[in-house]
Order: C-alpha cells, then sequence, then structure tokens
C-alpha cells in the first residue's frame, strides 16, 4: 500500500447527507485504526455558514448515529475531529477557489503537507461539471511536488450525452490516473469476494458459461422508500440511481473474463468488455424487455406520489426489471435478470446463477420431490455469503434425491464485512490504487446501452409505468418477463433449506 506520509482531503459538500452518513465514519474508523497518512486534515467547504468548531459538532453527531456502537472511542473522536477544519463558501463560485487555495496553504504549514490534495466531490451532481473547471482556473489541479486527485460520486452523467461532456471536462483538467469516479458496490467485500470465487477457485470457471448456465438473476431491493430525498429522487430514478451504476457493476463482476492482472488496467480492460458486449436495445426491446415501476401506497406505507418533494403525478420509475443478454462466445443465448426497487419485502442484494439440469435424469421424481438444477447463490447484503444447492439422496428405502443448501456465510472467515465500503474506496484513492473505480471508457460503454432506454420513456410516453403495492415484490410484469423463458425470481425469503442465512419477513 502506497499511502502518502501528508494528506489534506478536501470534501465538497460538507454540510451534506453523504458526508455525514457514510465518509465521516468511514474516514473516523481509518483514523482510529491508523489507516490513514501520519499527517492529516479535512476541508470540508459548503456554504451552510459553520464555522470549524460548528463543523466538528455535528459531524461529532453524525458519528455517534452512524459508527457502530463498539467502535465508538471519545478519546480517537476527539483526536479526530482535530483533523477537521470548514470553509463557508459556495462551490459554484470562482472566487471560493481563492478562498480555498489560501486555507489549504495554511493547513499545508500546518501538517508540513507537500501539496498532496485529494478532492471529494459530495455535491449534488449538478456541481460535477463546475467544480473541476474552479479548480482549473485557479492551478489547483496542477501537480508539484504533490499530488492532486479528484473523486466524483454517481450518477457521474445523466444521460450519455451528459457522461461524454463531463468526462470532457475532467479529462481536461486531470489525467485520468487522478480520476476516481466512485462507486460505493465495488467497495463491498462481498463484491470483491465474486472476484475471489470465481478466479481463485478452478471449480466454477470451467462451468461459468452458456454450456452450463441456464441464467443469471441479479437482484439489489430494498424495504424503504426514497425518504426525504424525494427533490433528488424524482429528476433520477432507478435506471439512474440504481442499474446504470451499481447493478451494471455486479453485472460486470460476475460476467467478466479473467483479468490478466488484478490491477487497474487488468481488470478495468475486462469491465468495459462486459458493457461493450451487451446486446444493444431497440424500441421493440425495450417494450418487451424492461419493466419499470412505481410503489404505491398499501398497508400503512406511503406511496411514491406522497413522497416530500414529489409531484403528484410523477412518473418516474422506482422499480425497474429487465432482461438483458451478453454477445459474446462465453455468455451467447443465457438471460440476464437484473431487478431493483425501493418498498419491496426486504433489504438484500444477491446474485444468483441458475445451472442447466443434469443432461439426463437417471433419479425419478419420488415422494413428490424431483431433482433441481444446482443454484448458485451470491449474497451481497445481508447475511453475506454463499449457498449452492446440490441434489442429494434421502437416507433410507428408495432413492429420492432431495434439494440441499450448502452454505458459507462470510462471518466464518472471522470478520464481518462493515460499512467498510466506503472506508475501503477512501483507502485506496488515498493509496493512488484507481482499480476498484470507473474508469471513462466504462462509463461511456455502459451509458451507450443504457441511454435508449432514457430515450424511449421519454419519446413514447404511454410506454406503461407499472403500479406495485409498496412491500410486494413489484409488478407482476417482472414476473412475466421472467416467465416467458420459463424462469423465475427467487425469493431471497423462502426456498432455502438453510434458512438462518435469509431475511425474515
Ligand atoms: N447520501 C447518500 O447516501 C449517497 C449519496 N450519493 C451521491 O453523493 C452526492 C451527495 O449526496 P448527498 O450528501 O445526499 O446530497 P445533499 O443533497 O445532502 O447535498 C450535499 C451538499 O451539497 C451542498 N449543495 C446542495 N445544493 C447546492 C447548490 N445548488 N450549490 C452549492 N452547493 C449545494 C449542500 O450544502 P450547502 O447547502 O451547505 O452548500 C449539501 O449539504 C450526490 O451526488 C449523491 O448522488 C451517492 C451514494 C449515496
Ligand atoms: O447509491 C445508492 O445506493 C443506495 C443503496 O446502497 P446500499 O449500500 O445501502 O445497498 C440506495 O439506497 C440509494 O438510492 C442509491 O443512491
Amino acid at each position: 500500500m502506497n499511502k502518502p506520509d501528508a494528506l489534506t482531503l478536501v470534501i465538497f459538500g460538507a454540510s451534506g447527507d453523504l458526508t455525514r452518513r457514510k465518509l465521516m465514519p468511514a474516514l473516523y474508523l481509518l483514523y482510529k485504526a491508523g489507516r490513514l497518512p501520519r499527517r492529516f486534515a479535512v476541508l470540508g467547504m459548503a456554504r451552510t455558514s459553520y464555522d470549524d468548531d460548528r463543523f466538528r459538532t455535528s459531524i461529532r453527531e453524525g458519528l455517534l448515529s452512524f459508527v457502530r456502537p463498539d467502535e465508538v472511542d471519545e478519546k480517537a473522536i476527539q483526536a479526530f475531529l482535530s483533523c477537521l477544519h470548514y470553509l463557508s463558501a459556495d462551490p459554484s463560485e470562482p472566487e471560493a477557489y481563492a478562498e480555498l487555495k489560501t486555507r489549504l496553504e495554511e493547513i499545508d504549514r500546518t501538517i508540513d503537507n507537500p501539496h498532496n490534495y485529494l478532492y471529494y466531490l459530495a455535491t449534488p451532481p449538478l456541481l460535477y461539471g463546475v467544480i473541476p473547471r474552479h479548480l482549473k482556473a485557479e492551478g489547483l489541479n496542477r501537480e508539484g511536488d504533490g499530488f492532486r486527485r479528484i473523486v466524483v460520486e454517481k450518477p457521474f452523467g445523466y444521460d450519455l450525452s451528459s457522461a461524454l461532456e463531463l468526462n470532457r471536462i475532467y479529462l481536461d483538467a486531470f489525467r485520468e490516473e487522478q480520476i476516481y469516479r466512485i462507486d460505493h458496490f465495488l467497495g463491498k467485500e462481498t463484491v470483491q469476494n465474486i472476484l475471489a470465487l470465481r478466479f481463485a477457485n478452478s471449480v466454477f470457471e470451467p462451468l461459468w458459461n452458456r454450456n452450463y448456465i441456464d441464467y443469471v438473476e441479479i437482484t439489489a431491493v430494498e424495504n424503504m422508500g426514497i425518504g426525504t430525498r424525494g427533490g433528488f429522487y424524482d429528476g433520477v430514478g432507478t435506471l439512474r440511481d440504481m442499474v446504470q451504476n451499481h447493478l451494471a457493476q455486479l453485472l460486470a463482476v460476475t460476467a467478466m473474463e479473467p483479468p490478466a492482472a488484478f490491477d487497474a488496467s487488468g481488470f478495468r480492460n475486462e469491465v468495459v468488455k462486459v458493457y461493450q458486449s451487451l446486446t444493444p436495445l431497440t424500441g421493440e426491446d425495450i417494450r418487451h424487455s424492461v419493466v419499470r415501476g412505481q410503489y404505491m401506497a398499501s398497508e400503512g406505507r406511503k406511496g411514491y406520489r406522497e413522497e416530500e418533494q414529489v409531484p403528484a403525478l410523477s412518473r418516474t420509475e422506482t422499480y425497474l426489471a429487465m432482461r438483458l443478454e451478453l454477445n459474446n462466445w462465453r455468455w451467447g443465448g443465457v438471460p440476464f435478470y437484473i431487478r431493483t426497487g425501493k418498498q419491496m419485502p426486504t433489504k438484500v442484494s444477491e446474485i444468483v446463477i441458475h445451472f442447466k439440469s443434469a443432461p439426463y435424469s437417471l433419479f425419478r421424481c419420488e415422494g413428490g420431490t424431483c431433482p433441481l438444477p444446482n443454484r448458485l447463490v451470491i449474497r451481497i447484503q445481508p447475511n453475506e455469503g454463499i449457498v449452492l444447492r446440490l441434489g442429494m439422496k434421502k437416507p433410507g428405502e428408495g432413492f429420492e434425491v432431495l434439494p440441499m443448501d450448502m452454505d458459507f456465510s462470510y462471518a466464518e472467515l472471522g470478520r464481518l464485512p462493515t460499512e467498510d465500503a466506503y472506508a475501503r474506496l477512501i483507502e485506496d484513492c488515498i493509496a493512488g490504487d484507481p482499480t476498484l473505480f470507473i474508469r471513462s471508457d466504462a462509463v461511456e460503454s455502459g451509458w451507450r446501452f443504457f441511454d435508449p432506454i432514457l430515450k424511449y420513456w421519454q419519446d413514447v410516453p404511454e410506454c406503461p409505468l407499472y403500479g406495485y403495492p409498496a412491500g410486494s415484490w413489484g409488478p407482476l410484469e417482472a414476473d412475466s418477463l421472467v416467465a416467458r423463458q420459463g424462469a423465475s425470481w427467487t425469493n431471497p425469503c423462502k426456498n432455502l433449506t438453510n434458512t438462518h442465512l435469509y431475511c425474515e419477513l
């Protein structure tokens, strides 16, 4: 790990939700574990008129709410807070950057920092294009004795053309190696574990293709609505919020070829190839293969249109299920079904690999049970683990083959994956390792695939948006989508013999 001795992390949008709930808890944990540079400072910047003390107080409150109680250590919190500074300024105003430069120089003197700066954009996306331009105008992008890196949150672009424009702006101010487009799903231990499962074991890879796999499901659903984020969410919708980034990453790690090396170019080259292999969707495909939905009030849960800051007639999707295919030798003809939604019965993210049935059924159905095809469930959250369904002989007379689950719980490795997606990714930025960040060509090839869906919804407003009761598994049309090919969605809460890994309803 190539950790510098000194660093100043500049957070734009430092008064916001992401900073308070995710970034500061992650930084605190890194600090407490001695994993940050020895000489370290944070300079938070936002319009809210805090001073350093008021900022520290607000972050302290956030830490007490969002850090696990067993990680709360008052002495470590106080020491961490003393590294925090605040600049009250509007990041959309060019003048703010001269002030920023002055404050950075002051902090550099205090911590003896040779101008190593990491800029983190935790602002609404409308500022993603503005901030790098202003940094460049003030010369804050230029590397001299120290490094400059910039981290930008999702969504990177609103559609293909805005993503292209953003890439142009970033690459005008920074080199690709300085740009860290973050997707916190890639920071999750269990997502990285998919790579270990596939590429550290020789038993799966020979089966990981169209000859043995019938279809693949990728699910990332949540049991909450959009809460107080209506103002942001209504202009975005599920395709931009979850599909184009998080689900696309899950697809990439599931479907990619083995990288030539596990480094930034090896890994990211393979991600791009997956997106380039996606079979483009025509209008007809979109009508038949993409189901969008919006939650409606049910059993005491609010409907989407009743949420704060959501227009009464909003047609923003809160659910999406779709079928996609990869046009390559490994996956030709294998459907990938992906789904994500708000206000589902539970919060779960998992990938289910459905293997084909044995070529010849030697054992007959007995006692009402038939041998079932093998299935590998990769549970990303919660209860992280892996479950492989095998057919086993029922002890005793006759020859009844029962489906049994062989399960591995991640907790058995000794340490539960914690919040650490952000901690992991921030640490990687500090060390200058962009492997788990999205490269510009991946953004573009991903958007090339998803953009026609947005265009189609815009051009064909009568394209259905199905209502689904809050607390249900989404529109019935999503079941029909998979049933057409004899498949069905796995209910993560059912159908597993070893249920302790699974959700309680
Ligand atoms: N929150 C989350 O859990 C996640 C968020 N993200 C992404 O992170 C980014 C930040 O999210 P979040 O913290 O929730 O957003 P917030 O809406 O809380 O905004 C962050 C801060 O940006 C500042 N800001 C807002 N509007 C403007 C404006 N017009 N001009 C200048 N500054 C403005 C505000 O500070 P002030 O008013 O003080 O200037 C605000 O505190 C978003 O792009 C989101 O997509 C990604 C994953 C998860
Ligand atoms: O980026 C986002 O992700 C969260 C879900 O992330 P998770 O780590 O809690 O599974 C989602 O709620 C949010 O809408 C989206 O912006």
